[in-house]
C-alpha cells in the first residue's frame, strides 16, 4: 500500500541546509520502502508551512515531515490540528535552537534524525489553542518576546539561546510592564508583570530546566508570571533555573491549567 509523505522544509531555518536535508529524507525513505510516495514542499513565506500541512491532511497523507526549527513545526501543527484525520508528524531538527526536538529526545544529528523517522516510536504531543492559532512549545509576552523580535537570524545562528539573553538584558533596563487578567482552572490572576511565559513542555528556548514536572502530553499549559525583573534580579534567578526550581523563584507566580 502506498504511504504518502509530505516533506515541508523551511529554507530560512537554522543554517539553511533544509533543502539538501529534504532530498536526504526522500532518498532514505525510498531506499527503505518502495511504497513511500514522497512530495517535497519548500516554504517561500511565513504562511506556507501551515498551508502545505493543511493540504496534506485534506489529501489523507500518512506522514508529514517538518524540516526546520520550532517555528516551522508550529506552522505545520497549525495546519494539521483542525483535522480529525491527521497525518503522523516527523521532525528533523534543522532550526537554530530546536527546543521541541530536544524535549522529545529526537537526535540532533541529522542522519540519526532521518533514521528515527522510520525506527522511532510515536509520541503523543499536547497542542495548545490560542484563538485560531496553535502552540506546541512556548508562548511569551514581555521581555523574551521583545528579545525574540530583536534577535536576527544571524545572531541566533552565532549565539544560539544566549542571543536571547543578551537582547533580553538590554530590554530589561526599559522596565516595560503589562497589565494582565488571567482566568485559569484555579481562579483568577490580575496584576502587572514584566514577563509571562506559557510552556507546553519542561523547556523553553533550549533551556531544559524550567519545570521538571511538566510533560509533553500532560494536557496542561504551564504558566509563569514574573512581576518584576531587574538585571541583577535575573542573575539571582539563575541557580533556580539550573536546579529546575523556576517555580520556586521568590515573587514568581506559577500555575498549571487546562485552559
Ligand atoms: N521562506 C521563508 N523565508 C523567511 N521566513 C520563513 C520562510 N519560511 C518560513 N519562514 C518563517 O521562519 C520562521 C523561523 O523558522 P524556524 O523556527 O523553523 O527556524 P529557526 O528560527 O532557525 O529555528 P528555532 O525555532 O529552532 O530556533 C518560522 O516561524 C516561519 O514562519
Amino acid at each position: 500500500m502506498v504511504k504518502k509523505v509530505m516533506i515541508i522544509f523551511n529554507p530560512s531555518s537554522g543554517k539553511s541546509q533544509s533543502k539538501k536535508i529534504a532530498q536526504q529524507v526522500q532518498d532514505y525513505l525510498e531506499e527503505q520502502d518502495s511504497a513511500y510516495q514522497v512530495k517535497q514542499m519548500g516554504t517561500k513565506s511565513e504562511t506556507d508551512a501551515t498551508k502545505f500541512a493543511k493540504e496534506a491532511a485534506e489529501n489523507k497523507f500518512d506522514l508529514v515531515v517538518s524540516i526546520g526549527g520550532d517555528g516551522t513545526i508550529s506552522d505545520v501543527v497549525s495546519g494539521l490540528s483542525p483535522f480529525e484525520h491527521r497525518p503522523k508528524l516527523g521532525i528533523i531538527p534543522a532550526g537554530t535552537v530546536n527546543n521541541l526536538a530536544r524535549v522529545l529526545e529526537i537526535p540532533l544529528d541529522i542522519p540519526a534524525a532521518i533514521e528515527n523517522l522510520v525506527t522511532g516510536d510515536l509520541t503523543p504531543l499536547d497542542v495548545g489553542q490560542v484563538n485560531d492559532s496553535y502552540m506546541i512549545s512556548t508562548l511569551t509576552l514581555g521581555v523574551l518576546a521583545d528579545a525574540a523580535l530583536e534577535v536576527s537570524q544571524q545572531e541566533k545562528q552565532k549565539f544560539g539561546p544566549f542571543a536571547f539573553i543578551f537582547k533580553g538584558s538590554k530590554i530589561l533596563v526599559q522596565h516595560k510592564h503589562y497589565h494582565l487578567k488571567i482566568q485559569h482552572d484555579g481562579g483568577k490572576w490580575r496584576g502587572s508583570a514584566q514577563l509571562l511565559l506559557v510552556t507546553m513542555t519542561n523547556s523553553a528556548g533550549g533551556f531544559p530546566y524550567l519545570d521538571p514536572d511538566a510533560a509533553v502530553d500532560d494536557g496542561y499549559f504551564h504558566v509563569f508570571i514574573v512581576p518584576e525583573l531587574s538585571f541583577i534580579g535575573s542573575l539571582r534567578f539563575l541557580p533556580y533555573f539550573i536546579s529546575g526550581k523556576a517555580k520556586k523563584i521568590p515573587d514568581v507566580t506559577y500555575f498549571k491549567t487546562k485552559k
